[in-house]
């Protein structure tokens, strides 16, 4: 990683490359009520592809961290390690760990690692199109108790009320901002106590943009944890405690997000150049994991058709 994205650029309290490291030694015996996120390490490859090395990362309990990079540097990457997605990518992580709440979730398969409390809301918006958005909130409550989904529910629609309006109509007939209230809502059906948001506000308008801001903040107070991935770097620095910045697949700054927000080196880099892809229509931003998307969508599926069989 360039030296000149270290620490002497950035102020004294963002740690450059060297100092990342969370606080805390082995994961598998950190403490468990401490509920936090903590990857140690972690090298991820899709075949010869190296796509993230060494990266340390803490998201602490109730707190929301923010991923911000360039396309490329491996912040969706960073998104599929954590919630046991990268196979349907044909990615691996090959060395590092990552632990929830004092236990390994590295190498656990995608339904357990949501049953662990960790849900990812893909980039693009991914809902089931032709299925209602009652249906797709269904969906995200699979394998979650009668009692808590309709809770779970309740609160969906209390945060979007949209969604209670459009609970009969087809999921590909909403708008972009729609769409991005269901792929949340239904993430959280399954009461997760981490959430994971690839790009929540990609493509959307900036009226839009901002009420998912709000929603991300009203989320967070009632207690979720948010790991927030955005290209869109002035709106995530405003959410987060503490952010992250990746650079071709390692972590190049980190530190309280008030101090990336004010450090030379980030306001060059990363603010004013917040939103370049707003013009992409949505759910076109499909990337070299666009055909994993689809596997990801099959498996989800087929568990589906399980359930309602
Ligand atoms: N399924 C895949 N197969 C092969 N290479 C991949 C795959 N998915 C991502 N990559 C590569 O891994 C690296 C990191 O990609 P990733 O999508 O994680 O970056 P990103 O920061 O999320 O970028 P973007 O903002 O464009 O989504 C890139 O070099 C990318 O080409």
């Amino acid at each position: 990683m360039s030296g000149e994205a270290g620490p002497g650029t950035s102020g004294p309290e963002i740690d450059g490359p060297e100092t990342a490291a969370p606080r805390t030694g082995n994961p598998r015996t950190a403490d468990p009520k401490s509920g936090g996120l903590e990857i140690r390490g972690l090298e991820v490859r899709y075949g010869p592809v190296r796509a993230l090395r060494g990266v340390h990362l803490a998201v602490p309990r109730g707190a929301v961290a923010a991923v911000l990079g360039a396309n490329g540097a491996g912040k969706t990457t960073l998104l599929r390690a954590v919630s046991g997605t990268l196979r349907f990518h044909r990615g691996a992580i090959t060395s590092g760990t990552v632990a929830f709440g004092g236990l390994r979730i590295d190498g656990v398969a995608a339904a357990a690692v949501v049953r662990r409390g960790v849900v990812q809301v893909p980039e693009g918006r991914r809902v089931f199109a032709r299925m209602t958005v009652a249906e797709n909130l269904r969906a995200g409550a699979l394998g979650v108790p009668g009692r808590r989904a309709a809770a779970a529910r309740e609160r969906v629609l209390e945060l979007f009320p949209v969604l209670a309006e459009r609970a009969h109509q087809r999921a590909g007939l909403l708008s972009g901002g729609e769409q991005q209230m269901l792929a949340i809502g239904r993430a959280l059906m399954a009461g997760p106590s981490l959430l994971l948001l690839d790009e929540p506000t990609l493509g959307l308008a900036p009226l839009m943009a901002a009420r998912i801001a709000d929603t991300v903040r009203q989320i967070n107070a009632q207690g979720t944890s948010v790991l927030l991935v955005e290209q869109n770097a002035a709106m995530a620095l405003a959410l987060a405690e503490r952010a992250y910045v990746l650079e071709v697949g390692e972590v190049a700054l980190s530190g309280p997000a008030a101090d990336l927000a004010a450090s030379d080196e980030v306001r060059r880099r990363y603010l004013g150049v917040g939103m370049p892809e707003t013009d992409r229509p949505v759910g076109t931003d499909l990337g070299p994991g666009h055909e994993g998307h689809e596997r990801l969508e099959r498996h989800e599926r087929t568990r589906l058709a399980r359930w309602t069989a």
